[in-house]
């Protein structure tokens, strides 16, 4: 199955040091809810796995997250796409969770969703290493964007066979132009 995983600020939508909080707060970034439209047509399965650490600071509640995925959701449908799989983190960094990237729980979580051993060779798009090491870890493919965080990240380490790309649009140009 042609499957990809996507971290959701910073790539999907605009990110904020202040956190997205709130609906209106969210805001997609341009050329991204139609680059998740093109990987449906393509057939390919998207999924997303987000850090939301927001929750447990008490920033923000499961319901407004849920109206944040159900806007993310239906605003790619009226593009023609879909979103397969919304898995997110709900725990705070001293949490010890298995869940929050850069640990690999909602990776492997999206695998067995999908009935997968492992991620080899799914692309993994996100803005911040910590997505990328998360995804590496079930054998995903790491791709960068310069959005969100990405800018910062490229100033430190990338893991090895990152590939760097402008933004979610651009990733999914290359995927596509790669699978013709
Ligand atoms: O990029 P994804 O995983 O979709 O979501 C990231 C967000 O949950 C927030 O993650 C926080 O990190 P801490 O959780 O405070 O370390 C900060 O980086 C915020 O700026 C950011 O909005
Ligand atoms: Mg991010
Ligand atoms: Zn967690």
């Amino acid at each position: 199955m042609k499957l990809i995983v996507l971290d959701r600020d910073g790539v999907i939508n605009e990110d904020s040091d202040a956190y997205v909080k709130t609906l209106e707060e969210w805001i997609p970034i341009p050329g991204s809810l139609q680059a998740i439209a093109r990987l449906s047509q393509a057939g390919w399965t998207v999924a997303v796995a987000t850090n939301q650490s927001g929750l447990a600071r008490g920033m923000f509640d499961a319901s407004t997250l849920d109206d944040m995925h159900f806007k993310m959701q239906q605003l790619v449908m009226e593009q023609g796409g879909r979103i397969d799989l919304i898995v997110h983190c709900p725990h705070g960094p001293d949490a010890g969770c298995e869940c929050r990237k850069p640990k690999p729980g909602l990776f492997r979580t999206i695998a067995e969703h999908f009935g997968l051993a492992d991620l080899k060779g799914v692309p993994v798009v996100g803005d911040s290493h910590r997505d990328l090491h998360a995804g590496l870890m079930l054998g995903g493919t790491p791709y960068l964007v310069r959005t969100g965080k990405g800018l910062r990240t490229l100033e430190g380490t990338l893991p090895s066979g990152t590939q760097v790309f402008d933004d979610l649009a651009a990733v999914v140009d290359h995927l596509l132009e790669k699978s013709r």
